[in-house]
């Protein structure tokens, strides 16, 4: 259902399509991430100075801050081309075999869900990274051996939601290492404003802050409400997105103040009111909402931590004195919770 995937900051095909023309391509375009892209100007500008391929870098955090613009961003500041595969698209070495040997030098081969790289695929991607280098079996049984082949020098730009699933011999080949945080609601709407003009929408800047501080600090889905927030404004509206337009179109798609929607609030309200607000483990959580694990903690829990109506304890979820009040739920006696040490 469209409303299902709405703050789901997962791409889907029609994301795809639109972001494409969206994305920034360098890093004067890119808005917000400022620690990160400081960090990425000074490396590019030593890396060209030095007529050398970047560091490997790696990107890790939520889905949807810009961890594959970036790695697009990072080839055309170095004026280089870029390669892109991703952690499942490899299934055996061969198949990263072949990737490398078509690399030309100082290209960027940008691997997205890099966590899920097989083991056999990574002892290949080891060496590559480490000396460029692609060791090769040769022959079978007693006669094999092996043979090494030299690869051009190259930038490996890796994307993870999941730092911790990756292995640490891969972890430790990246040389330096960024973590994308949720964009501020400053930034949300420039983001807002840049894409409305890419897209040809009129938009006042108080419509871009109310599109922006309810896309939960992430650029994806800011993108989507946005297009949804247009349909609104040209049937009901006059073609303009304003304040009055984003509050009413965004009401009307139950995206509520801070940018929760129906699975957010149904997620807080299981564990307040099937778990006595918690703490209540994440296998369990997941069973009562029929959700994937996967789900809830990819996409659901990032942003309500982040807001600080969830707390994540060794004994489960926990929802927080914040979560009761945003839903108007009478905050339990203290004393007869769990939770009053967090509060
Ligand atoms: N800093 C930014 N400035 C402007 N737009 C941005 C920025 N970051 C991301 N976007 C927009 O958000 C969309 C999603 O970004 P991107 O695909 O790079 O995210 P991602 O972190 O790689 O997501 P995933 O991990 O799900 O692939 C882009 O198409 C772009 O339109």
């Amino acid at each position: 259902m469209a409303e299902e995937r709405l703050l789901n900051p997962s791409a889907d095909s029609d994301d795809q399509q639109v972001e494409k023309s969206l994305r920034p391509r360098n890093l004067a375009e890119f808005i917000g991430q400022e620690k990160t892209v400081d960090q990425l100007k000074i490396a590019i500008t030593a890396a060209k100075a030095r007529a050398e391929p970047l560091d490997h870098t790696l990107f890790y955090g939520p889905p949807g801050l810009g961890k594959t613009s970036l790695a697009g961003v990072i080839a055309q500041e170095m004026g280089v081309k870029i390669k892109i595969t991703s952690g499942p698209a490899i299934e055996r070495a061969g198949d990263l075999a072949a990737v490398l040997t078509n690399l030309q030098k100082d290209d960027v081969l940008f691997i997205d869900e890099v966590h899920r790289l097989n083991r056999a695929v990574e002892e290949v991607l080891y060496p590559a990274m480490e000396d460029f280098a692609l060791d090769l079996m040769v022959g079978k049984g007693p006669s094999a051996r092996s043979l090494r082949l030299n690869l051009p020098r190259f930038t490996v730009v890796g994307a993870t939601t999941r730092l911790a699933l990756l292995t640490s011999p891969l972890r430790d080949r990246f040389v330096s290492v960024h973590r994308l945080i949720f964009y501020s609601d400053e930034a949300m709407c420039e983001i807002v404003t840049r894409s409305a003009r890419i897209l040809g929408m009129p938009i006042s800047n108080e419509g871009a802050l109310e599109i922006g501080r309810r896309a939960r600090g992430t650029p994806r889905i800011a993108n989507r409400l946005l297009r949804r927030v247009r349909d609104y404004a040209q049937v009901i509206g006059d073609g303009v997105i304003d304040v009055p337009v984003a509050r009413a179109a965004l009401a009307q798609l139950e995206v509520d103040d801070l940018g929760l929607d129906e699975n957010d609030r149904r997620l807080l309200h299981a564990i307040i009111e099937l778990f006595n607000g918690g703490p209540v483990g994440l296998s369990t959580l997941a069973a009562a909402l029929a959700e994937e694990v996967d789900a809830v903690e990819d996409v659901y829990e990032p942003f309500l931590l982040q807001l600080g109506f969830l707390q994540r304890t060794p004994r489960g979820r926990i929802a927080t004195r914040r979560a009761y009040e945003h839903l108007g739920i009478p905050v339990p006696n203290s004393d007869e919770t769990q939770q009053t040490r967090l509060w």
